[in-house]
């Protein structure tokens, strides 16, 4: 769902600047669930806004108004003005992981090889 701007006042964001924008928002989501506030495409592309800590997590025990982190990437003055769609929203479920201490970890191809090991080597775009 679209996340809308809801500052009492336009905001201006220079280059560089963030902001933590308010919604007007304030939601009880179930537990077990819970908020991914996402950026947009479209305004990333347009005017270089993004948000700092995409995605934003809304824990299902928040009671307070949703916030959008809005960070000014590009290199003019953005501003956001009340009623303007700056993120969206995704209620998604969340597994709730119990950590068990093992000696060892079961063997794989990859092992321990991470952070681009397995794309060593390649030609970029042929797969
Ligand atoms: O984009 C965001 C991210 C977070 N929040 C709100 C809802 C969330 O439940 C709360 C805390 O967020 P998070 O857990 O990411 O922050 P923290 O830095 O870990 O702080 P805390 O100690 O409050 O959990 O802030 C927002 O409104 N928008």
């Amino acid at each position: 769902m679209d996340l809308y701007a809801c500052p009492d006042v336009p905001m201006v964001l220079a280059p560089g600047e963030r902001a933590l924008v308010p919604t007007g928002l304030a939601m009880e989501i179930p537990d077990g669930y819970e908020g991914q506030v996402r950026p947009r495409s479209g305004l990333a592309l347009r005017l270089g806004l993004g948000m700092v800590n995409a995605p934003g997590t809304i824990d299902s025990d928040y009671r307070g108004e949703v916030g959008v982190l809005l960070i000014n990437l590009g290199q003019d003055e953005v501003t956001v003005n009340p009623g303007d769609r700056i993120a969206q929203l995704v209620i998604t479920p969340v597994v709730q992981a119990r950590l068990v201490e093992v000696g060892e970890l079961s063997p794989t191809r990859r092992g321990e090889g991470g952070f681009g090991h397995t794309g060593r080597g390649r030609k970029k775009g042929h797969g």
